[in-house]
């Protein structure tokens, strides 16, 4: 899909992946949406986007705050033809912690935000996709990419929720693509490694350091957000990526324990 005034919608926008994956999907000339909890650091990338980006306080676990927000994208744009997930959330736990089993309402909470939360953009936005005209040459109308992670695979000590949540989003991509494929709407998921955000700058220095020193092959060191942000534009742009995840990790294998 050609980017140039075509509208994306972007969740997390205020922060790490999303920020970067608004400010590479703008460069490429697509007007922004940008939904987050966050109301203050939403208003600075409008701020710093101008009239090509709008913003709304969207809790993307929340159904009505959902289509509330993709009703004001196409009140203000009149079309919605890129969604990219990145909202999410990391909370942790062991499974028995001090004699006390994981905590529901953790499990709960990252399921709704990381999982739920994502097939809810998923949803509402493919209604709106579908109000496009396919696209002359392709048939495109729209493209979805979801961000799962590397902890699909290889979650880590405390990260059952998290891991669940993820392996989640890989395992709606295949499914949801061929709901969508009659429609002319593409579905991509991506698995980061380690990237330098707020949500990994949570970790103990220690802890993120040992990773990127044992773990990571190369380059040894976190991810950039514009790293991810290029890999969002391109699946964006490139017609034939469809009902895949692609990692982005450094080639990082984590250890047994
Ligand atoms: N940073 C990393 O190393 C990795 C991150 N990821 C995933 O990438 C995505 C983006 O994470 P980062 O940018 O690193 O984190 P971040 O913490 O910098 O940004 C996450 C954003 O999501 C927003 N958010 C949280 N709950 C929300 C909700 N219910 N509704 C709307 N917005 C909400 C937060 O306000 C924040 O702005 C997440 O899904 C995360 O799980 C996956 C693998 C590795
Ligand atoms: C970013 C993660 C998850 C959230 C958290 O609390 C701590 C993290 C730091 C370690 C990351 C976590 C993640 O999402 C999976 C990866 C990136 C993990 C380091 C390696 C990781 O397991 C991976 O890429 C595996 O392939």
């Amino acid at each position: 899909m050609q980017l140039q005034d075509k509208v994306a919608v972007v969740t997390g926008a205020a922060s790490g992946l999303g920020l970067g994956s608004c400010r590479a999907l703008a460069a490429a000339g697509a007007r922004i949406v940008g939904f987050d909890r966050d109301a203050d650091r939403l208003a600075a990338l409008r701020d710093a986007l101008g009239e090509q980006a709008m913003t709304a306080v969207v809790d993307v676990a929340d159904e009505a705050s959902v289509k509330a927000g993709i009703d004001q994208a196409m009140a203000a744009f009149g079309a919605v033809h890129v969604a990219v997930n990145c909202a999410g959330v990391a909370d942790s736990a062991k499974t028995v912690s001090k004699g006390e089993p994981f905590p529901l309402t953790t499990w709960n909470k990252v399921i709704a935000v990381n999982l739920t939360g994502t097939f809810n953009i998923i949803r509402f936005a493919a209604v709106a996709m579908m109000r496009n005209a396919p696209d002359g040459d392709t048939g495109e109308r729209g493209v979805i990419i979801n961000t799962s992670s590397g902890a699909a695979w290889q979650g880590q000590v405390g990260q059952a929720a998290y891991a669940a949540s993820k392996a989640g989003v890989m395992g709606l991509t295949l499914p949801v693509a061929r709901d969508l494929a009659e429609h002319g709407i593409r579905v991509v998921s991506i698995a980061p490694g380690l990237f330098d955000t707020a949500m990994v700058a949570g970790l103990p220095p220690k802890v993120s350091q040992s990773i990127v020193d044992r773990m990571i092959l190369y380059p040894n060191r976190m991810g950039r957000p514009d790293e991810f942000a290029a890999l969002v534009r391109h699946i964006a742009e490139n017609t034939y990526l469809n009902a895949t995840t692609i990692s982005v990790d450094a080639g990082a294998r984590m250890q047994a324990r």
